[in-house]
């Protein structure tokens, strides 16, 4: 039987507080944030997905009006889901340079913050074909390493849990999030 489910299907594990997911560049948090968000029931909000609806491509948001201009955007979608009286218990997926928003950090202890890391090899595939992150547009392995080394103490202190995505595929490590979250929600109802 999965995680997170009784023989019915229906989700055992009922989360008390929005999850967030966050960590580098292509580590999965889209792809693995829907996935959870599927297996617990609950909906699925990825901030760059709302940005891109409202306001279209984020290499065009770079292009035209600047990485600053992408950051208020980004912090505002955000905001829109956890700067609320009752935030709902839905899953967000952040984009990579997300956290780097003092308001956000605060808005972070709301909710429990998974931190996706991923070393090198993980990732190297999926960031030397183009995918639509500007910062990436130029020398995508030692961007994707610098900003892992300035970035990577910030989503450390910001997690309440810390899932290695390399070598397992999206079934897996959402079984074992779902393991890591019924854990941590002990530990906060306690
Ligand atoms: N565990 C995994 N195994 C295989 N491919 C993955 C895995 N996690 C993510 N991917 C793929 O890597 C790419 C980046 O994933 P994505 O969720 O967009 O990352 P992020 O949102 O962290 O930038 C996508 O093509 C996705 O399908
Ligand atoms: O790390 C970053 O600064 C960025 C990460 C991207 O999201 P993903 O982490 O989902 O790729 C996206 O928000 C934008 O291209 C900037
Ligand atoms: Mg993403």
């Amino acid at each position: 039987m999965s995680p997170g489910k009784d023989p019915a299907g229906a989700p055992e594990f009922v989360p008390q507080r929005p999850i967030v997911m966050i960590g580098p560049m292509a580590v999965g948090k889209s792809v693995i944030g829907a996935e959870l968000a599927r297996v617990l029931g609950i909906d699925f909000i990825d901030s760059d997905h709302k940005i891109v609806a409202k306001h279209g491509p984020i290499p065009r948001i770079f292009a035209a009006k600047g990485e600053h201009h992408f950051r208020q955007l980004e912090a505002r979608a955000i905001a829109d889901v956890l700067d609320v009286p009752k935030p709902k218990t839905v899953v967000l997926s952040l984009g990579g340079g997300a956290v780097l928003d003092s308001g956000t950090q605060q808005l972070l202890a709301r909710a429990t913050v998974v931190f996706l890391s991923a070393d090198l090899e993980t990732v190297k595939e999926r960031i030397t074909r183009n995918t639509g992150r500007p910062l990436l547009a130029a020398d995508p392995v030692a961007t994707w390493q610098r900003l892992v080394l300035t970035r990577g103490p910030v989503y450390a202190r910001l997690a309440d849990i810390t899932l290695d995505v390399s070598n397992s595929n999206v079934p897996q490590l959402v079984e074992r999030l779902i393991h890591l979250l019924e854990t941590e929600s002990r530990k906060e109802n306690s």
